[in-house]
């Protein structure tokens, strides 16, 4: 069990309790963002779907996609798996928050299940292939997300030939390689509590720059008290890059897919 650490003090919405934006970070956070009764949806949608795999462990994670599929080998948008949008979730993408001009409505959705005790590790999701605002809607029980400068140690795993991927039992995110911390790196981290049916907006910083996870843990420490991890669900909207757009001109090459290939392409004599 571990004590959360508490993130960097948020704005605060004079107009509306529910948001709360960390603007150096461009992360936000807007509470109560569906109703019970979308959460109960939501949550029978995806146990009487049929597309969700198998699950190998209960302790797993699972996932289940609509629109294009997320592609665990390219890391990418799958060109040829796509399973339609269904009404409850195209409600959702409708009323996202978008930047005028800059975001597009998602096309690529990812609804996973965490069992209790199960997270998701560290990773940055593929900065080419998806438009820059990653959002994420949870669900079912909140859990703490933990953020995590990428170093040094995400720069070298990303670099590896073969990366581990995350399938539907998964390693890393639906949207990325996974990266394994190596001990005594330490930037600066802190986790922020991710409340049932509240939606997380990832960009800038935190989208590009950031690790995101959460610890697979049957406890959490909120307000102090400790309390048991139940089930809880996710669902992750992207909007996929295609054609021209395929690409990334962010801050962070380290850390950055785009760059690395060129990278690697350019080491390779080509
Ligand atoms: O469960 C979440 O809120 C995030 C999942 C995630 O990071 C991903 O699918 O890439
Ligand atoms: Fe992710």
């Amino acid at each position: 069990m571990t004590t959360l650490q508490a993130p960097p003090p948020p704005t605060l919405d004079p107009t509306n309790p529910n948001i709360q934006t960390w603007p150096a970070l461009g992360l936000t956070l807007i509470t109560n963002f569906i109703t019970p009764a979308e959460e109960q949806t939501f949550i029978s949608a995806f146990h009487t779907s049929t597309n969700i795999p198998p699950q190998s462990s209960a302790r797993k994670r699972l996932s289940q996609h609509f629109g294009h599929h997320f592609d665990y080998t390219t890391f990418g948008a799958s060109t040829s798996v796509f399973t339609p949008v269904p009404d409850h979730v195209a409600a959702i993408a409708s009323r996202l928050p978008l930047r005028e001009g800059v975001d597009r409505v998602p096309d690529q959705f990812t609804v996973q299940y965490y069992p209790p005790g199960a997270g998701i590790p560290p990773h940055v999701d593929t900065h080419s292939m998806f438009g820059e605002a990653l959002y994420s809607l949870s669900f079912g029980w909140g859990v703490p997300m933990v953020f995590r400068v990428a170093g040094g140690n995400e720069a070298r795993k990303m670099r590896l030939p073969k990366r581990s991927l995350g399938g539907e039992t998964g390693g890393g995110g639906s949207g990325s390689a996974v990266v394994e911390r190596e001990e005594g790196e330490e930037n600066p981290s802190w986790e922020l509590m991710l409340p049932s049916r509240s939606l997380l907006v990832m960009t800038g910083p935190s989208r590009y720059g950031y690790t995101h996870g959460i610890k697979g843990r049957k406890t959490d420490v909120v307000d102090g008290v400790s309390v048991l991890r139940e089930g809880r669900y996710s669902m992750t909207m992207r909007s996929v890059r295609r054609g021209e757009e395929i690409g990334c001109d962010c801050e962070y090459p380290g850390v950055c897919d785009a760059r690395i290939r060129e990278e690697l392409e350019g080491k390779g004599g080509q």
